[in-house]
């Protein structure tokens, strides 16, 4: 599949502080991809890197395979950057009709007051919106040229759980449309729910790189519970192949393993009395935190 993002080796220098650490990172088209990692970590900075908003230290960025700063691939791009500047005297429509002014295929005015839940603020002055409804004017903004990449950095703070959903259910529109989306955030659930892959970011280096629930499976295992018979006992259990903790709950046993696979058969072969058995994966966030800390 061809490339929509591709860095190689790429680092930014803050005088002393090293923000991005010789990052490698390719991102096929038409894919949703969430770049998770703590405060400070170097997601705003590589995000700005690929937007050709700053120009790495060392190592080259390709957007859409040419170089970011390009206006025919800017032409391409839609960004929803953390702070969205609105502009004095312009109402929303007429805000959102300015930038739509600037592409040969823009959307219509009426999906981008849908889509981000700003219907009724249309004649309102762009500088009196509150920070969310801010936020979803940016969204708009972003999508106005109908763009192939979409980067969305930290797009849902501050709204509320309608506007959310609404925003959820647009980008994942936007992916079933072939576009390729970009996005950070703090909220793992929603990372996890949208995005096809996760790439996590620790002191500006890439610590994980794969699917929600290959990062899920790799990291914290998985859990195996079943109501289990009287005649099994802990010690039994913790002799199995991966087990790694054993959690009782009345009759009910939880097994966390490392190989849920080798430890149901060897479950099965060794004849256990078990009824009711569920299989469960971790949650990114139980992930995110073993991965962050593994790499301090
Ligand atoms: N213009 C700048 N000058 C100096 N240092 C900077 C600059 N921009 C970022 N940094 C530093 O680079 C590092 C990475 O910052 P960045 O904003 O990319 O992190 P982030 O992962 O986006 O964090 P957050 O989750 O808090 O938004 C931080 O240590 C930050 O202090």
């Amino acid at each position: 599949m061809k490339a929509a993002i591709q860095l190689n080796g790429v680092s930014k220098v803050y005088k002393e502080k090293k923000a991005v650490d010789d990052l490698t990172l390719s991102i096929a088209e038409g894919t949703v991809v969430a770049l998770l990692g703590p405060n400070g970590a170097g997601k705003t900075t590589t995000v700005s890197m690929i937007l050709g908003m700053h120009q790495p230290t060392k190592g080259t960025v390709k957007l859409l395979g040419g170089d970011p700063r390009d206006q025919r691939v800017r032409d391409r791009i839609g960004a929803m950057l953390q702070d969205v500047s609105v502009i004095d005297g312009l109402k929303v429509g007429e805000t959102i009709d300015l930038f739509r002014s600037y592409y040969k295929k823009p959307l219509p005015l009426d999906y981008l007051l849908k889509v981000s839940n700003l219907k009724a603020e249309k004649n309102k002055f762009a500088t009196a919106l509150s920070g969310g409804q801010q936020r979803r004017l940016g969204f708009a903004l972003a999508l106005a040229g109908d763009p192939d990449v979409i980067f969305l950095d930290e797009p849902t703070v501050g709204m509320d759980v309608t506007s959310r959903q609404l925003f959820w259910d647009t980008v994942k529109a936007m992916a079933g449309r072939g576009k390729t989306i970009v996005l950070t955030t703090h909220y793992l659930e929603e990372a996890d729910s949208v995005a096809d892959r996760i790439v996590v970011i620790n002191n500006g280096k890439l610590i994980a790189d794969g699917t929600p629930s290959e990062i899920k499976a790799e990291t914290t295992g998985r859990v195996i519970s079943f109501v289990a018979g009287q005649a099994v006992t802990t010690e039994a259990l913790l002799a199995l192949p991966g087990v790694t903790d054993v959690e009782w709950s009345g009759r009910r046993v939880k097994l966390y393993s490392t190989d849920t696979d080798r430890l149901i058969v060897a479950l099965v072969e060794n004849r256990f009395d078990m009824r009711d058995i569920e299989i469960q994966s971790g949650g990114l966030e139980d992930a995110f935190q073993a991965l962050v800390q593994q790499a301090n």
